[in-house]
């Protein structure tokens, strides 16, 4: 009975302790209530701890690399526009022609004047004149007429200066180029695109020329197009794309080996859906013989006439070749109806007399003269001005 008032008693005192435990704790857990509310417990969001930023790490001054320093991101630029050029006045470009020929020590010029200086005229000393202008590739019979009329010229007018003889000369030169020929480059038709068809040997100029004209057009107030039918030549129609793009004209190319009545054909196409004023295709020159030239330039020709006319067909020719050119430009005078002559490189050359020759022979005006390989370098040629170049003696 003891055993059992013991453990009650025990009991009773084991429950009491542990109210006195709980209770106190549990009141400390719980917030105080907020006066002026309901009585409604508002639980508070627990102050979020403060982060420390993280302590730099200490370099030591002078033994680390700065920071690389990070670009902003490019901002997307839309490319420039092409630089479009200006090309200079053709007025005027033939008095370049001057100062580099006066400047050659072997110039016509020098040589006649000191012969026309002498103070006795005798056969000899024509000989002398005759053999200069064949020198300076006048021409064999070209030569001799001239310097048969200028005798007698001399004879009657009893003239004996050398500035008269060179005067004398001067006129006879420049009849020999038949001053009275049309030289204007037919470059705008009625209702459509002119065509200028450009052809020659390879390496005479073809497609600098092209180029040229093309800028000369473009200065005057003219739209070009331009087709690129040298296929044979893959840097030809690069070329090309080059010039067209420094005048911002388009330029119409095909495949390499392609076939070049089909470029010709679709560059005029273009023209005609562009209205440009003038379509100036370049061709290939560079045929293994004279029937596959035939055959091909025949070819481009006729395909572009399905369009219209061809307005102009240039022959270009090197002029440092001299008269080995010529014969060259005959089989292509053969092929299509040439109504012009380019004659390119005149600046390589002390011998212009090349135009003389040019001009007889093939009996077709030279309407162009190519003075360097720099864009402005193509002249309209004048048969005055290039005479008084050609014998121009002031350095
Ligand atoms: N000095 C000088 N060089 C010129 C003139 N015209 C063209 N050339 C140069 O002659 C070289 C040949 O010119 P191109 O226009 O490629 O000749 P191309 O007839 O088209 O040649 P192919 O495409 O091979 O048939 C180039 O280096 C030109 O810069 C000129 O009037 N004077």
């Amino acid at each position: 009975m003891e055993y059992v008032v013991i453990a009650v008693a025990l009991l009773v005192l084991l429950i009491v302790g542990a109210v006195a435990y709980v209770v106190p704790k549990r009141r400390r857990e719980l917030p105080p209530s907020v006066p002026g509310t309901t009585g409604t417990e508002v639980l508070e969001r627990p102050p979020t701890p403060a982060v420390e930023p993280e302590a730099e790490p200490e370099v030591e001054p002078g033994l680390v690399e700065p920071p690389a320093v990070v670009e902003p991101e490019p901002a997307v630029e839309t490319p420039p526009a092409p630089v479009i050029e200006t090309p200079e006045p053709t007025a005027g470009r033939l008095t370049r022609l001057r100062a580099r020929l006066s400047r050659s020590q072997n110039s016509l010029g020098r040589g006649l004047l000191a012969l026309l200086s002498r103070d006795k005229l005798d056969d000899d000393t024509w000989d002398e004149v005759e053999e200069s202008l064949i020198r300076a590739d006048v021409g064999v019979g070209p030569t001799q007429e001239l310097v048969e009329r200028l005798r007698t010229q001399a004879r009657v007018l009893g003239t004996g200066s050398a500035d008269e003889l060179r005067k004398l000369l001067a006129e006879e030169l420049t009849n020999a180029l038949e001053p009275s020929l049309d030289r204007s480059l037919t470059a705008t038709a009625e209702g459509r695109p002119a065509v200028v068809l450009v052809v020659g040997v390879n390496g005479s100029g073809k497609t600098t020329t092209c180029g040229k004209i093309g800028r000369v057009l473009v200065a005057d107030g003219r739209t070009v197009m331009f087709g690129a039918a040298d296929t044979f030549r893959a840097a030809a129609a690069e070329q090309l794309a080059t010039w067209a793009g420094r005048v911002g004209a388009e330029v119409v190319r095909g495949p390499e080996g392609g076939d070049p009545a089909a470029v010709a054909f679709d560059a005029v196409k273009r023209g005609i859906e562009t209205r440009v004023d003038t379509v100036v295709i370049d061709t290939a020159g560079r045929l293994q013989n004279k029937i596959g030239l035939m055959d091909e330039l025949g070819k481009v020709k006729r395909v572009v006439e399905r369009h219209g006319p061809v307005d102009e067909t240039l022959l270009v020719l090197d002029a440092t070749t001299g008269q080995n050119g010529l014969e060259q430009a005959r089989v292509f005078t053969e092929v299509v109806n040439v109504t012009g002559v380019v004659l390119t490189k005149l600046d390589g050359t002390a011998k212009g007399g090349i135009v003389i020759a040019v001009q007889r022979k093939l009996g077709i005006p030279v309407k162009l003269v190519g003075l360097g390989e720099g864009p402005d370098d193509l002249a309209p040629f004048e048969p005055a001005q290039f005479v008084e170049a050609l014998l121009a003696t002031d350095a």
